[in-house]
C-alpha cells in the first residue's frame, strides 16, 4: 500500500465508455499530467468530484481521446485515498494507451481487487461489504442482486456487529471478577452474563440458519438430472440452456462424463448437471460415469428424475427415484417425450401425499417446460427476505459456527460454576471468530484469498 495504482475499470472490450481509474497519493497529479481540461486550467484547479471535459494524451503527447476526468481527495473516497478517473470512449486501444501514459507517470498496474482491498484496509468497508462488491458483480438473478446490495450497505456487518458489541460489553463484567480471582462470580452478575450469552447464542443460531438459503441465492442450486439411459436427460439440458450443449443420440449410454451448465428457472439459479444414465454395466467408462451420476445426486439441492413412460415405468426408474430422494434435498419427477403417443400413466408408485411433484414434458416441442418452472418455483419459494443479512459463503458460515460454539461453551462453563477466566477465554474466542467474519481481526492470507477473486480495476 502507499504507492499509486491504476487500472482499466471497465471490460477491455469495445463499448460506449471505458474508465481508467487511479488511487494513491500521486493519483491526481498523474491524471492531471495525461489529461488537459478544455478550459485551460489544470485538472487540480477544479473542485474535486466534478466531471471536467478535456483531452487525453498518450505518453508521447499525442491526443488520443476527448474525455471526462474527475478526482476525489481522500479520505472521503471509495478507497479512502486520493482517487482519479478518466472516462474515455470505450476503445481497448485508447484505454491501453491511456494506461501506458499513466505508467509513464510512475504509477503501477493495480492487482485484482486492489482498490477494494485498500478501501477495506482504510476502514471504508468491512469484509462482508467487500465480499458483497464481488457478489454484486457476479450476481446472476435479481434476488442475488438484492442480497448483495443489502450486504454492501452493511446489513450483515451490523447484525454481526451487534452480537460483537454485546459480547464486548459482557467482558467488562469479567474485568471486575478477574481482579479478585478467588471470589466466585456473584449471582447477580452471573444472571446478567447468562442473559447476554443466551441472547448471543440465539442470534448466532438464527444467523447460521440463514446459510442454506443465502448460499442458494448467491451460488445457485446444484441440480442433478438423472434417470435411466435414453430417458431424455441431455435433451432436457439442451432445452433448458437453449442450445445443443450435450450430445444426444438414440443410443443408450451416450453421456459418459457429467456436464454442467447454469440456467435460471422460477427465479432460481440452477447449476444443471447432466449425468450418465444409471444402469448396471460392464463397460468401464460407462461404469465410471454412473458413479459420477450417483456422486452428483449426493450434493444436489434438487434432483430432476427423468422417466420415459413410453416403454413403461420400470423398477430401474423407481430405484433411481429412491436414490434421489435419499441423496438430494428436493426432487421433481419428470415424465419425458410427451409429444410421443402412448405414454403410460405413471401409476401408483408416483402418487400419494409424500410423492414429489410430477411434471410431464417434451424437450423436443417445449411443451410442459412451464410446468417444470412452476414446480421449481414451488419448491424454492421467493419469500420476503432480510436482504443482505444472510450468510452466503463458507468463510462466513465457518466463522459464525465457530462463534456459536464458543458462546455455547461459555454458557456451559458459567452454568457449571467454572472460574471466570475459563468463561472469559470462551467469550474471547467468540469475539475472535466474529472479528474474522467482519474483518476486524482477520489474517492476511484470508484477505488475500478474498480479494484475489475480484476483477482488476475493482
Ligand atoms: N465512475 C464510477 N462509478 C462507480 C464507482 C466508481 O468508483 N466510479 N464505484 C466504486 O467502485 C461504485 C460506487 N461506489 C462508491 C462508493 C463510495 C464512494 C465515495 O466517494 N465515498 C465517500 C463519499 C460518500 C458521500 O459522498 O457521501 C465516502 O465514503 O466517504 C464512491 C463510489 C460504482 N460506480
Ligand atoms: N420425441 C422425443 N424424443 C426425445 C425427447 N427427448 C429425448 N428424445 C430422444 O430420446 C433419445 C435419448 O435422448 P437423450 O437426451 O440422449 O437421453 P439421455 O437420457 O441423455 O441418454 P443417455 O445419455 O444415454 O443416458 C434421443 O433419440 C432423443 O432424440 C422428446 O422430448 N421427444
Ligand atoms: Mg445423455
Amino acid at each position: 500500500m502507499g504507492d499509486t495504482i491504476a487500472a482499466v475499470a471497465t471490460p477491455m472490450a469495445r463499448g460506449a465508455i471505458g474508465i481508467l481509474r487511479l488511487s494513491g497519493p500521486e493519483a491526481v497529479r498523474a491524471a492531471s499530467a495525461v489529461f488537459r481540461p478544455a478550459g485551460g486550467r489544470p485538472l487540480e484547479a477544479y473542485e474535486g468530484r466534478r466531471l471536467v471535459y478535456g483531452t487525453l494524451y498518450d505518453r508521447e503527447g499525442h491526443p488520443i481521446d476527448q474525455a471526462l476526468a474527475t478526482y476525489t481527495r481522500g479520505p472521503g473516497s471509495y478507497t479512502g485515498e486520493d482517487t482519479a478517473e478518466l472516462q474515455c470512449h470505450g476503445s481497448p486501444a485508447v484505454l491501453t494507451l491511456g494506461l501506458e501514459a499513466l505508467f509513464a507517470q510512475g504509477v503501477r498496474q493495480a492487482g485484482p481487487g486492489e482498490f477494494t482491498r485498500r478501501a477495506f484496509l482504510n476502514g471504508r468497508l468491512d469484509l462482508t461489504q467487500a465480499e458483497a462488491v464481488a457478489d454484486l458483480i457476479d450476481a446472476e438473478t435479481s434476488s442475488a442482486v438484492r442480497q448483495a446490495a443489502g450486504q454492501l450497505s452493511g446489513a450483515l456487518g451490523r447484525r454481526v456487529g451487534a452480537v460483537y458489541d454485546a459480547l464486548t460489553d459482557l467482558t467488562a463484567h469479567f474485568c471486575a471478577v478477574l481482579d479478585y480471582p478467588d471470589e466466585d462470580i456473584d449471582p447477580f452478575r452471573a444472571e446478567t452474563m447468562e442473559e447476554a450469552l443466551s441472547a448471543a447464542q440465539k442470534e448466532l443460531s438464527a444467523l447460521l440458519a440463514t446459510y442454506g438459503r443465502g448460499r442458494q441465492l448467491v451460488q445457485g442450486v446444484p441440480c442433478a438430472i438423472v434417470g435411466r439411459p435414453n430417458a431424455g436427460k441431455s435433451s432436457l439440458l439442451n432445452a433448458l440452456v437453449g442450445y445443443d450443449r450435450a450430445i444426444v443420440t438414440d443410443i443408450p449410454g451416450t453421456t459418459r462424463d457429467t456436464i454442467e451448465e447454469k440456467c435460471r428457472m422460477g427465479g432460481v439459479l440452477l447449476r444443471l448437471i447432466d449425468t450418465a444414465g444409471i444402469r448396471d454395466t460392464t463397460d468401464t467408462v460407462e461404469r465410471l460415469g454412473v458413479e459420477r451420476s450417483r456422486a452428483a445426486l449426493e450434493g444436489a439441492g434438487l434432483a430432476l428424475v427423468l422417466m420415459d413412460p413410453h416403454g413403461g415405468i420400470t423398477g430401474g426408474d423407481l430405484a433411481i427415484l429412491d436414490q434421489a430422494r435419499s441423496a438430494a434435498e428436493k426432487v421433481i419427477v419428470v415424465l419425458t417425450k410427451s409429444d410421443l403417443p402412448g405414454g403410460e400413466a405413471p401409476g401408483l408408485a408416483l402418487e400419494g401425499e409424500d410423492c414429489p411433484p410430477v411434471v410431464s414434458l417434451s424437450a423436443r416441442t417445449g411443451a410442459g417446460l412451464e410446468q417444470l418452472e412452476q414446480a421449481v418455483a414451488g419448491l424454492f419459494p421467493q419469500g420476503e427476505e432480510n436482504w443482505g443479512e444472510l450468510l452466503t459463503n463458507a468463510r462466513q458460515a465457518e466463522a459464525a459456527g465457530r462463534a456459536l460454539e464458543a458462546v455455547a461453551s461459555a454458557r456451559a462453563a458459567l452454568a457449571a460454576g467454572m472460574p471466570a477466566d475459563a468463561i472469559f477465554s470462551d467469550v474471547e474466542a467468540a469475539l475472535d471468530a466474529l472479528g474474522a467474519l467482519t474483518g476486524r481481526s482477520v489474517q492476511e492470507d484470508v484477505t488475500d484469498r478474498i480479494f484475489s477473486r475480484f476483477c482488476v480495476g475493482k
